[in-house]
């Protein structure tokens, strides 16, 4: 087993509020992991932990079989919550200053993504819709070369034949190889076809972690499986 990304009993607190507790989980190389879970159950902080945007309380992680411990993490691409383009920058003009931030970063895969994705290289950023600003989010996240890809809600704000443009994007555009990808989301329906393994948070604790195959051998969906076991740990 090869483990791209490592957490050892980690815990992170905001202050008092404990957002995870004690977590211990694998991430092995070459696998799409989605981290399912209701508000506030910790899903963006599990990411922030591995991107060194945020350091444990206690415990480890350890990207590569490295232990990160406060330094900054340059092999991993994420994808925010947040926005963070200039106003007035254009599309092109975006992928070319993050193609220059980044060592890894592929300009020419990021030019394919642009036109996979049907963006205006021309558009400026103050007019772009939620939406294309999304996609170019994660023109940018998937252009980079790095071994481990976060994505933290990359189909929110995205109309359903635009999430559908993107799934396929994810497919055919990250190397299986090479990279693994980490996936928080609510979308469950979408993501289904996509990833091999799932996690499922509940008030900062992992209660459960199944292949959607597994989940598919049930007969159920992730969505009725989601349901389902949490109502079942809170019984
Ligand atoms: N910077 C912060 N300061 C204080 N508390 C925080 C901070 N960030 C997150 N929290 C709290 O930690 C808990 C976990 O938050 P987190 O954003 O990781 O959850 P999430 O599962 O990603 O939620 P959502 O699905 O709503 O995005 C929540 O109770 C949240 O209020």
């Amino acid at each position: 087993m090869d483990v791209s990304v490592k957490l050892e009993q980690v815990t992170k607190k905001y202050g008092k509020k404990c957002a995870i507790h004690s977590l211990s989980v694998d991430f092995e190389k070459g696998k799409v992991y989605g981290v399912l879970g209701t508000n506030g159950s910790g899903k963006s902080t599990l990411l922030k932990l591995i991107t060194g945007l945020v350091f444990p309380t206690t415990g480890e992680v350890r990207i590569l079989g490295e232990n990160t411990g406060r330094k900054s993490i340059s092999n991993v691409s994420y994808l925010t919550e947040l926005d963070m383009f200039y106003d007035n920058s254009s599309v092109e003009e975006v992928v070319k200053f993050m193609g220059s931030q980044f060592s890894d970063f592929d300009l020419s895969k990021a030019n394919l993504l642009v036109d996979e994705l049907s963006l205006d290289r021309k558009a400026i950023m103050k007019q772009l819709s939620k939406g294309n600003r999304g996609r170019l989010k994660l023109v940018v996240t998937l252009a980079r070369k790095s071994p481990i890809i976060l994505l933290d809600e990359p189909l929110s704000g995205l109309d359903p034949l635009v999430r559908e443009s993107v799934i396929t994007s994810l497919v055919k555009y990250v190397d299986f190889d090479h990279q693994t990808m980490i996936i928080a989301t609510h979308e469950l329906d979408e993501i289904e076809t996509l990833v091999d393994e799932v996690l499922l948070m509940n008030e900062g604790n992992l209660i459960e972690k199944a292949t959607v195959e597994s989940v598919q051998e049930l007969g159920l969906s992730l969505n009725q499986w989601v349901k389902q076991t949490i109502r079942g740990k809170l019984a």
